[in-house]
């Protein structure tokens, strides 16, 4: 499996408040390098809060998390920054674009703001738009553009400072059928041709069924985990087993 990317040990997450939750109970987990890991179980289980809390923007109570062996939650905020311009891409279910921008400004804003050489920044330009397909999309302005189109921008500016690693939250929330077909073979390519590992939280079988491996989450706690073999269908089927075991509140499905 090669080198580990991400590596969590006994996470820990409370919300304090009125009631103290603690939505994470002792996670751990490691990603590999060239891994495509989707995250499921039940809405309230804390998928989005295990991710929140890799993608260093919610910090875990205890526990740790080292991305490429480096604990993010030790920097400062400047490094903080910089750590997440330089090894982390994000995807949004809502794609969080500014929609007063064109295109080719929206893919090319985190790299302005690591101020990269114009003819560097160009040349991946170029490289990622013509990965993602979105070549003649790049002069048009955000509310031009499909929401299929959108999603495929977001992740150009996601990738375009070639990160370690991609973390997505339900990246396909927001699409139709066919553009989630399209949506989900990109994440393939990025992972086995870019060589990007992914981390994803989803709550549609068959979007998660592009992953290598499904991790299933329940009450804060790793429930369970299911390889991808060489049978697609084998894999959803096991998929849909382990949801209907797990049981509560699969919305949406
Ligand atoms: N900021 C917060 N303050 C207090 N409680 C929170 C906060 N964020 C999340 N929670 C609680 O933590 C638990 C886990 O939330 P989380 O969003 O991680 O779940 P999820 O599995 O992503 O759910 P869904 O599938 O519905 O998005 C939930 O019970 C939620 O109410």
């Amino acid at each position: 499996m090669g080198n580990s990317i991400l590596q969590v040990t006994n996470l820990q997450k409370e919300y304090i408040g009125e009631i103290t939750y603690k939505a994470l109970n002792g996670i751990d987990f490691q990603l590999g390098e060239n891994e495509f890991v989707a995250v499921m179980g039940p809405s309230g289980s804390g998928k989005t809060t295990f991710l929140n809390s890799v993608s260093t923007i919610d910090r875990p109570t205890a526990g740790e998390i080292l991305i490429n062996e480096r604990n993010p939650y030790s920097l400062d905020d400047e490094e903080l920054a910089k750590f997440r311009r330089s090894e982390l891409g994000f995807v949004f279910q809502d794609f969080n674009l500014v929609h007063t921008l064109t295109v080719k400004e929206n893919i090319l804003l985190p790299l302005t703001l690591d101020s990269l050489p114009a003819d560097k920044m160009q040349q991946r330009l170029k490289h990622v738009s013509q990965f993602l397909g979105i070549e003649e999309l790049l002069s048009k302005r955000i509310y031009e553009i499909s929401g299929g189109q959108k999603q495929r921008v977001a992740i150009a500016r996601a990738v375009i400072h070639e990160p370690s690693l991609l973390l997505a939250d339900e990246p396909t929330g927001n699409l139709d059928s066919k553009a989630v077909n399209d949506v989900m073979n990109l994440f393939s390519s990025i992972n086995t041709e870019l060589k990007t590992s992914i981390l994803m939280v989803t709550h549609d079988p068959y979007v998660a069924s592009f992953a290598n491996r499904i991790i299933f989450i329940k009450d804060g706690k790793l429930y369970n985990e299911v390889h991808r073999g060489h049978n697609r269908k084998q894999f959803y089927q096991e998929i849909m087993d382990t949801l209907a075991f797990l049981g509560g509140g699969q919305h949406e499905l």
